[in-house]
């Protein structure tokens, strides 16, 4: 059994101001969880990503987030400064997200990019910090790390771009990663190579990982149990293996709508929200 404590979620809302007063765009989620694969699931503009950014404190100003309890291995991330956040970021949650072109910065080598989360939140020394980038390169499958390390993001593919941004995340060793859609700009092939990876190196870390994924496949297939989002709340939770017997009729639509070679050509059901909603 995971260990329960390592994220502890209760009444997580964020909300944004409009000329009609507040919007509130996640409503006072709970969840916990362990070491272990937790996939978020919705349609778009469900609240995943807000849900992501809240956890990693990086809900832009006017957005406001609010919890009675948000705490990661037993500290109140509440209670953390913005330098403070900034310490945590990276060193205790880890994101990883969509696309590297945008992650990475495009004029500093691969090398230096890696090795800057070591820089920031450790005291490893300059040749420390170099062996540890040429390992982490190795670890998340680049077939030449010195080669990887001299690089620029230019230079990469978009598979080996993701697998840089995960040597950037990991090379801290988070206790948490937070993956956001990051094998969607990928092809299927590498979706599922870049994944494995990264569940590989979440398991040998006894890290815990929130997936957010459209593809409620993958999910199935990579994640230990799955939370469902809808207009800012939870409405399901499953394990993620059952998200094909689902219940509920939003998640059920979900499963029903996802492209698959058997679907593609027919009409996909659409969502019933007038019945979903006088039922919730
Ligand atoms: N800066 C903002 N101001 C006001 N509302 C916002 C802002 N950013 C996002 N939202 C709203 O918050 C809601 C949740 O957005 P979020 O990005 O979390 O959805 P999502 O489920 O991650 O969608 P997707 O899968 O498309 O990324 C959406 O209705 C969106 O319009």
């Amino acid at each position: 059994m995971a260990d329960p404590t390592l994220l502890n979620v209760e009444k997580l809302s964020v909300r944004f101001p409009s000329d009609r007063g507040p919007v509130e765009v996640v409503h006072g989620i709970s969840f916990a969880m362990g070491a272990e694969k937790l996939g978020l699931v919705g349609e778009s503009g469900s609240g995943k990503s807000m849900t992501a950014r809240a956890l990693i404190g990086l809900v832009a100003k006017p957005g406001r987030v609010t919890a009675d309890r948000l705490t990661l291995d037993g500290e109140d991330l509440t209670a953390l400064t913005p330098r403070q956040w900034k310490h945590w970021r990276g060193s205790k949650i880890g994101l990883v997200l969509q696309d590297p072109k945008f992650a990475l910065d495009p004029v500093m080598s691969i090398g230096r990019q890696v090795e800057e989360p070591l820089k920031l939140h450790t005291a490893a020394k300059k040749a420390e910090r170099r062996e540890r980038a040429l390992a982490m390169l190795e670890a998340v499958g680049l077939p030449d790390p010195l080669r990887a390390y001299h690089s620029y993001p230019h230079q990469l593919s978009g598979g080996m771009g993701q697998r840089v941004m995960l040597a950037t995340t990991l090379i801290a060793e988070p206790r948490l990663l937070i993956a956001d859609e990051p094998t969607s700009a990928l092809d299927r092939d590498l979706r599922d190579q870049v994944l494995d990876l990264m569940l590989k190196l979440v398991d040998e870390r006894q890290m815990g990982l929130i997936l957010i994924s459209h593809d409620l496949d993958q999910v199935a297939r990579f994640c230990d149990r799955a939370l469902v989002m809808y207009r800012g709340d939870i409405v399901d939770r499953l394990p993620a293996s059952e998200l094909v017997n689902s219940q509920h009729p939003y998640t059920r639509t979900l499963w029903a709508c996802r492209p698959s070679p058997e679907t593609f050509g027919t009409m996909l059901p659409t969502l019933d929200r007038v019945r979903l909603e006088a039922g919730a």
